[in-house]
Order: C-alpha cells, then sequence, then structure tokens
C-alpha cells in the first residue's frame, strides 16, 4: 500500500474548487509512453499549469500500470529538476469500470481514479460509484464519476448516440455516490471522429467543416442543479486539421477527422467545467512529426531522431491548450 501523498502527487479537490472560481480547466493529458509524459510535465512546468496525468485500461495493457505509476513519480522529480520546486500534479485513473481496479489504484498510489459506470442501469451506477468512494475517500483520494453516455466507442461498449445526461438526475446522484466530480455527456466523444461530414457545415472563408455545437443547455441544466460542482468533459480533442494535413501530407490515410472546435472548449473551461480530456490530439501531433521524419528522412532509423521531434510537437501542443484554450497557465507560484 502506498499512498499519493509521499509521492508528491495532490488529488482534484483543491485544484478543482480553485479552476471553479478562477474561471479555468485543469487540462487531463493521457499518457502511454515515456515522450509523452517529458511533453507533459515540460509543458505544465513552462506554463506554470497543474495537470492531471491519465492512465487509461489501454494504457495499463501497453506500458503495465506499475510502470506507469512509477513514471508518474518520476514526473514530479522532473518537474523539480525543470525548476519547478512545488508541481501540481495528480494521477488518475481514466474509466475504470470495476471497483477491483479502482481499489488496486488506489492501493499503488493513485490520486484520483473515475469510476465509469455511466453504461450501466442506474441505481447500479450509483451502488458501484459509491463503492468505490467509500474505498477511495479513506485515502483522500478523490473519484469522477459519469452520467450520460458518449456517443462512438466508450469503455469498450460502443454507442451509436449520445444519451446527454440528465440534468434531474445529478443531484441525487452526487448525494447518493459522494462523488468529487462528475463526467457528463453533452455531444462530445472519444477519438478524431467525432461527426460525420453531413452532420456539418462548410466555413466559407476556409472551407473546412464546421460541427454541430455541443449542447450547452444541458451543462447550463447540470451546473443549475449543482452550483460549484466541479464537471468533467470527456473527448474534447480539436483534432486540429493542420495535423491531420501533416498526416495525410505523409503517407497517412485519415478522412473527415473533425474535433470539438476550441472555442466550445473556451467556452467550458471558464463554467463549472474544470477538467478537460485531451488524448487524441496528442496522438495525432505525435504520429504528424514521426511520419514527417519518416518521408523526409527515410535513412533514419534512431529512434529518438522520430521520437524526439514527436515530443516537441507534443509539448507545443500540450502549451497551446494549456494558454489559449484552458487557460490553467500561470496558477502556479513554483
Ligand atoms: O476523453 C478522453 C480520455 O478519457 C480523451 O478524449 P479524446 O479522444 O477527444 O482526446
Ligand atoms: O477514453 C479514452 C482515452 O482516449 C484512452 O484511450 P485508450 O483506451 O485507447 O488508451
Ligand atoms: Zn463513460
Ligand atoms: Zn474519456
Amino acid at each position: 500500500m502506498v499512498n499519493y501523498k509521499d509521492l508528491g502527487l495532490v488529488n482534484t479537490r483543491e485544484m478543482f474548487a480553485k479552476a471553479i472560481k478562477g474561471g479555468y480547466a485543469i487540462p487531463a493529458f493521457n499518457f502511454n509512453n515515456m515522450e509523452q509524459l517529458q511533453a507533459i510535465v515540460q509543458a505544465a512546468v513552462e506554463t506554470k499549469s497543474p495537470v492531471i496525468l491519465q492512465v487509461s485500461k489501454g494504457a495499463r495493457n501497453y506500458a503495465n500500470q506499475t510502470l506507469l505509476r512509477y513514471m508518474a513519480e518520476g514526473a514530479v522529480e522532473f518537474a523539480k529538476e525543470l525548476g519547478c520546486a512545488h508541481p501540481e500534479i495528480v494521477l488518475h485513473l481514466d474509466h475504470g469500470d470495476s471497483f477491483e481496479l479502482c481499489k488496486s489504484c488506489v492501493d499503488m498510489g493513485f490520486s484520483s481514479v473515475m469510476i465509469d459506470g455511466s453504461h450501466l442501469p442506474y441505481d447500479e451506477n450509483v451502488a458501484l460509484t459509491k463503492k468505490v468512494v467509500e474505498y477511495a475517500h479513506k485515502y483522500d483520494v478523490t473519484v469522477e464519476g459519469e452520467l450520460g453516455v458518449l456517443a462512438g466507442v466508450e469503455d469498450e461498449v460502443c454507442a451509436e448516440h449520445h444519451t446527454y445526461t440528465k440534468p434531474e438526475e445529478v443531484v441525487d446522484f452526487v448525494t447518493k455516490t459522494g462523488c468529487d466530480s462528475l463526467a457528463i455527456s453533452i455531444g462530445t466523444s472519444h477519438g478524431a471522429y467525432k461527426f460525420k461530414p453531413e452532420q456539418c457545415t462548410v466555413d466559407p472563408k476556409t472551407g473546412r467543416l464546421v460541427p454541430p455545437p455541443l449542447a450547452f443547455d444541458v451543462l447550463d441544466g447540470v451546473m443549475k442543479e449543482l452550483p460549484g460542482f466541479p464537471i468533467v468533459l470527456h473527448g474534447s480533442s480539436s483534432v486540429p486539421q493542420e495535423y491531420v494535413e501533416m498526416i495525410n501530407q505523409y503517407g497517412g490515410k485519415l478522412d473527415a477527422a473533425i474535433g470539438i472546435p476550441e472555442d466550445e472548449l473556451r467556452k467550458a473551461a471558464k463554467s463549472a467545467v474544470c477538467k478537460i480530456n485531451i488524448d487524441s490530439d496528442s496522438r495525432l501531433a505525435m504520429t504528424a512529426a514521426i511520419r514527417k521524419v519518416f518521408a523526409e528522412k527515410p535513412a533514419e532509423f534512431d529512434p529518438r531522431k522520430y521520437l524526439g521531434p514527436a515530443r516537441d510537437e507534443m509539448k507545443k501542443l500540450y502549451m497551446h491548450k494549456i494558454i489559449n484554450v484552458l487557460g490553467s497557465n500561470d496558477k502556479l507560484s513554483c
């Protein structure tokens, strides 16, 4: 049993309270490998931003949960070496799907866990979330629950349509479970194909596709029911078209990849939305940079020569999100 406090990590409680008050959102970036983690920490330190490091089930299968935990512990020391004496780093389980998984993360030093019972019948979601909260709170680990279902593939379940969160359920859910934050469904979804082209209009200036707006009325309804309660948005990559074009230019094939416009995320970040999840954009930045090196320097075979540029591109992306979209920069004294 390791407690996250001994690893220099923090939970989300104060972080979220400050973010809601300050009208910004904390970036929750997924990581699966060293280069992503380095880029996240470098970006957070350079912008003086708190940050949430997210580990998904896929990441655990790919990189091993224990190794990722030690990497996150190393991230705290790395941030200090980079000049931030008091970094605020959360190690969070993304889309936990069982009590046992959440418990094992709490026991190995995660400071925050998500229990995603959103695909279960309401009462089962309540019971499972409550059980995780009761365990996690014993160790001061914060818990994210979820109500409403995102369209697309989520937690190995595929939903064709969004089921928006019902504002009339949120007070009951939060009261019964005791969760610390709530992920909601308002039209975002996971991955790089969030909208079909036929759902979009065309911007006459750029010729690019503009997706339908998020259901801000649902978010407003939730905030009215739960004033000041921390809300989380999953599936919030914006799928920068520069990266899609770069990938396609250098031999990739991404057709009609469309994300959430950054203006909508900016608007959400100013509200009670205090955690915004971004994974796909980092994958796109990494892939674009690697493809460029492969295309331009076909004789290169030292991984550092393409993973290095990929790391730089991801860092640029993370800094952009922090400074220009979420507004979480300059929140640490360091
Ligand atoms: O929600 C996410 C992780 O939980 C990531 O969403 P994206 O696929 O939009 O990056
Ligand atoms: O929720 C989805 C995250 O982007 C994690 O994705 P993953 O399961 O492929 O690691
Ligand atoms: Zn879910
Ligand atoms: Zn998610």
